[in-house]
């Protein structure tokens, strides 16, 4: 049976409006832009020669002969290394060469319970792998991964970087996922303590590098989470339909292309059809012109406000969840989502075009 994979991206959910992110936050902000990953390929100063090999040669099977690893302005990215047509299929990785929350090693998988979820046992993997270095079956993957430095979603930003977004729901969700992270952490923190030869001295920091490393590159799947070496270094194009698909009959994940590459040219996927601050969330990156962008709108309704019940059955015929807020008043929570947003520039242009 084949099964399409979803990327663990959340259903995003707003609990402010998004306020116009700052001018000066837009150094940080890393918008991408198809164009500058053409120009920016470049050689890698670490060679990736070796990876596809050593994957082949733990996989026992061709992973791909139509891609090669390169570097483009998104990191690591994928290459077709001859022409590729829309239909073809381009990268088939056996289960036995990804990793996921089944490669936690026996001794340590019985000691967490069912509260610890997927991405957290998937990043005690990953933090095994990591302490054991160049020992590590898998070092030439973990070795492969972005460092803390490298990645830029929200939750490893400053404080002074997050207070330029204090107004907006992206604060709210990172501060959220940060918590949340941390109670994650001290909930497992006694059974990493009691391997202290793969966890001693681990700290939070470590811990949020792994989660965050799983959440921006491993695929749900009949596993729980999946992390597919070499399919992970495909970046997201808003335009591309193509996903990762899990053939559960040959124990393979697969991708096909969507649409026809010339030699050379990077070849992407999708991670979804996300607004920008859940990609930012989970991934680091926005786009300046994203067609799936939603601005959320909260609805205040006083009890002594006329049209109190007219409005909020108007709430409920459109589904939106209303809750009450300790003054009393009646707020729709998730309230109604613009899916259209345009910018002063782009109204511009448009008037321009007029
Ligand atoms: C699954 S990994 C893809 C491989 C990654 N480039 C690497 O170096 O390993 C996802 C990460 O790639 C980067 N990325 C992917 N698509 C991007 C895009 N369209 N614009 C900017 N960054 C992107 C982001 O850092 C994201 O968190």
């Amino acid at each position: 049976m084949l099964l399409s994979a979803a990327r663990l991206t959340h259903l995003w959910c707003y609990k402010r409006p998004l306020f116009t992110v700052s001018r000066r936050l837009s150094v940080k902000l890393n918008f991408s832009s198809l164009s500058e990953s053409k120009v920016l390929n470049y050689v890698n100063e670490e060679s990736d020669d070796d990876f596809l090999p050593w994957l082949e040669k733990k996989a026992g099977a061709e992973i791909s002969h139509v891609l090669s690893i390169g570097n483009s302005a998104y990191g690591r990215s994928l290459f077709a290394t001859r022409k590729i047509r829309a239909g073809d299929c381009i990268l088939k990785v056996p289960y036995d060469a990804q990793l996921a929350p089944d490669n936690l090693l026996p001794e340590i998988k019985p000691l967490l319970g069912d509260e610890v979820g997927n991405v957290a046992k998937l990043a005690i993997v990953v933090l095994v792998e990591q302490k054991m270095g160049q020992d590590s079956d898998w070092a030439p993957y973990i070795s492969r991964l972005p460092q803390p430095g490298e990645m830029h979603n929200t939750i490893f930003w400053a404080e002074d970087e997050l207070n330029l977004i204090c107004q907006s729901s992206l604060y709210q969700e990172t501060v959220v996922k940060k918590l949340q992270i941390e109670k994650e952490f001290l909930a497992i923190k006694p059974v990493l303590e009691s391997f202290p030869e793969f966890f001693e001295g681990v700290t939070l920091k470590e811990f949020m590098h792994a989660h965050a490393l799983v959440e921006s590159r491993a695929w749900e799947s009949t596993k729980g989470v999946s992390l597919i070496p070499f399919a992970d270094f495909l970046n997201h194009d808003k335009v591309s339909e193509a996903i990762v698909i899990f053939d559960e009959e040959k124990q393979l994940s697969k991708v096909f292309a969507d649409r026809s590459y010339a030699r050379s040219e990077e070849v992407f996927i999708t991670y979804g059809k996300s607004p920008n601050a859940a990609l930012m969330l989970d991934f680091g990156f926005a786009f300046p012109y994203n067609k799936h962008d939603e601005v959320q709108i909260q609805i205040n309704i006083p009890h002594h406000d006329p049209l109190c019940e007219m409005k909020l059955d108007l709430l409920k015929e459109h589904r939106l969840p209303i809750t009450k807020d300790e003054n009393g008043f009646k707020l729709s929570e998730d309230s109604f989502t613009i899916k259209l947003v345009l910018t002063l520039d782009y109204l511009c242009l448009k008037h321009r075009a007029l």
